[in-house]
């Protein structure tokens, strides 16, 4: 059935659990996983500091997995080009932080990579309705962005299902991610609320087996969305 290849889960293990010291091997252990998540961290947007344009442009050359980078930084309109001049295939920047998100997103996808704009848990997706269809994802934080391993917030599982509604209803063909304590207890309920893209960073690198770690996630998000009402119909 054709909404079963469109809806296929996907699944990006988070490179912050990994160990930044080994970054090129910690990426090949997760091959087979459909993007690798690069958090951005500058330490104002959030209380923590990652790394930054070097780094992502040394690891696209290290990986066939294609980079997929949350920009977790002020000024994204400003740095958000070089993420995709430095290799990454999807670009999120956080709504909060954008001054003109519209015009970045254009810029983002006439340079080639995927636009992606991010919500912080307290920032409702209403206002932004209009501005879906100049975007390839939307990122939804089911944590207070910062920091891996933290507890998901099931509160935003109404968001999720909202936003999952806005895209059904204009037609839109825009992947909806969720970052934040996704894990094999939690997965099955963002797939059922619409998530059909899932960052993992401690469920996969803190796994004995991070691969399998991956395909366990991907069964069960798959699974979930089979028999999921939004997915139905497509
Ligand atoms: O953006 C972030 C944190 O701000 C995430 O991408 C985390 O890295 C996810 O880690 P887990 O919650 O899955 O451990
Ligand atoms: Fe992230």
């Amino acid at each position: 059935m054709a909404w079963q290849a469109w809806h296929m889960a996907q699944i990006n293990p988070s490179i912050l659990s990994a160990d930044f010291a080994r970054l090129a091997e910690e990426a090949r252990a997760v091959e087979g996983a459909d993007w690798l998540h690069v958090d951005v961290m500058d330490n104002h947007f959030v209380p923590n500091l990652t790394l930054g344009v070097p780094v992502v442009e040394s690891l696209s050359r290290a990986t066939d997995t294609p980079l997929d980078c949350h920009l977790m930084i002020e000024d994204p309109d400003r740095w958000a080009p070089q993420y995709v001049e430095a290799g990454a295939g999807s670009v999120t920047f956080h709504v909060e932080a954008a001054a003109a998100p519209v015009r970045l997103a254009r810029e983002i996808r006439a340079k080639g990579a995927r636009a992606s704009m991010a919500l912080r848990p307290a920032t409702p997706i209403e206002p932004f309705e209009d501005l879906l269809p100049e975007l390839d994802m939307l990122l939804i934080m089911t944590v207070e962005p910062g920091f891996g391993g933290q507890a998901f917030l099931d509160v935003m599982l109404p968001k999720i299902r909202r936003t999952r509604e806005l895209i059904s209803k204009h037609g839109l063909e825009l992947w909806l991610q969720v970052d934040g304590g996704v894990s094999a207890s939690t997965i099955e309920r963002c797939a059922e609320a619409g998530a059909d893209v899932f960052v993992a960073g401690s469920a996969v690198y803190g796994a004995d087996d991070p691969a399998e770690a991956v395909r366990v996630l991907r069964d069960k998000a798959d699974r979930a969305t089979a028999s999921a009402a939004w997915a139905c119909g497509h």
